[in-house]
């Protein structure tokens, strides 16, 4: 479905081309270029899921995917669930911790798209960076491209057949007290014939006033382990994002103590 998205025909791609990322359905190319250093070669449309009041219309859903995005949507919720249930516990916590948090409250899709890519040496598909918010699942084609940071290293991550990948964001990193940590991660340009796809699930925390602040949670702080990070409202959380491109600093290396 992403791929029929990539390669539609330009009418339906100029029907949703916006470079508003806050709702609703968007499709751009390269979708941090306004804010990044460099422009990277891929295209990407996105619907935010949840919660309703930035969910759009299902007749703004391109028809052609709006079945097939219901269904997997919740295939990944029931996914997403469990493993933030097994995260929970991994920190020593009730199995239902971070869900009654509301973390995994917000929900946006993403279809990544990255098209062959005649110079890959002279630019990425998407640049290195951290996801901001709790958790997310991909959902690779079997074109190789994604890489993770080990040690200092960058490390391909082959995608295994119909198998998901899980990413850590900022977000977890921060509320488990630096216990689970965000990987940095980023897409090489492609230089197979074939596009290499992504179905990104990314989840992220409802239900948060502005002025509401999230930090470590306080039974992982003691005095043997105090405070990694310092709390922040949901305004720093998202101007921090919303202000650069994928490339720069994450939140985790601002609020860091
Ligand atoms: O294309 C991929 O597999 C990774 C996408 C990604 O890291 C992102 O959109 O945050
Ligand atoms: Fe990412």
């Amino acid at each position: 479905m992403v791929e029929e998205m990539g390669q539609a025909i330009w009418e339906l791609k100029a029907a949703h081309y916006v470079r508003d990322e806050h709702g609703g359905v968007t499709f751009s190319s390269n979708h941090d270029l306004l804010r990044s250093q460099a422009a990277t070669w891929h295209d990407y449309v996105s619907v935010w899921l949840a919660p309703a009041a930035v969910a759009p219309p299902a007749d703004r859903i391109p028809n052609m995917y709006r079945r097939e995005l219901a269904a997997w949507d919740k295939h990944a919720v029931e996914i997403g669930e469990i493993v933030a249930g097994l995260l929970s516990e991994g920190l020593g916590l009730d199995p239902k911790r971070l869900k009654e948090l509301s973390l995994f409250e917000t929900r946006i899709f993403g279809g990544m798209f990255y098209p062959y890519c005649p110079q890959p040496d002279l630019t990425v598909g998407l640049s290195d960076h951290t996801d901001p918010g709790v958790l997310t699942i991909l959902l690779p084609n079997q074109v190789w491209g994604l890489q993770v940071m080990h040690g200092e290293k960058w490390v391909d991550a082959n995608p295994l057949p119909g198998g998901l990948i899980f990413n850590i964001g900022d977000f977890l990193e921060i509320v488990s007290n630096g216990e689970y940590r965000s990987v940095q991660h980023r897409v090489l340009a492609n230089s197979h014939k074939e596009p290499r796809v992504s179905i990104v699930h990314w989840f992220d925390v409802g239900n948060w006033g502005d002025s509401d602040e999230h930090g470590p949670l306080p039974e992982l702080i003691s005095q043997e382990k105090p405070a990694r990070y310092r709390r922040f409202t949901k305004k720093e959380y998202v101007e921090n994002f919303y202000s650069k491109g994928l490339d720069s600093k994450s939140l985790v290396e601002k609020l860091r103590l």
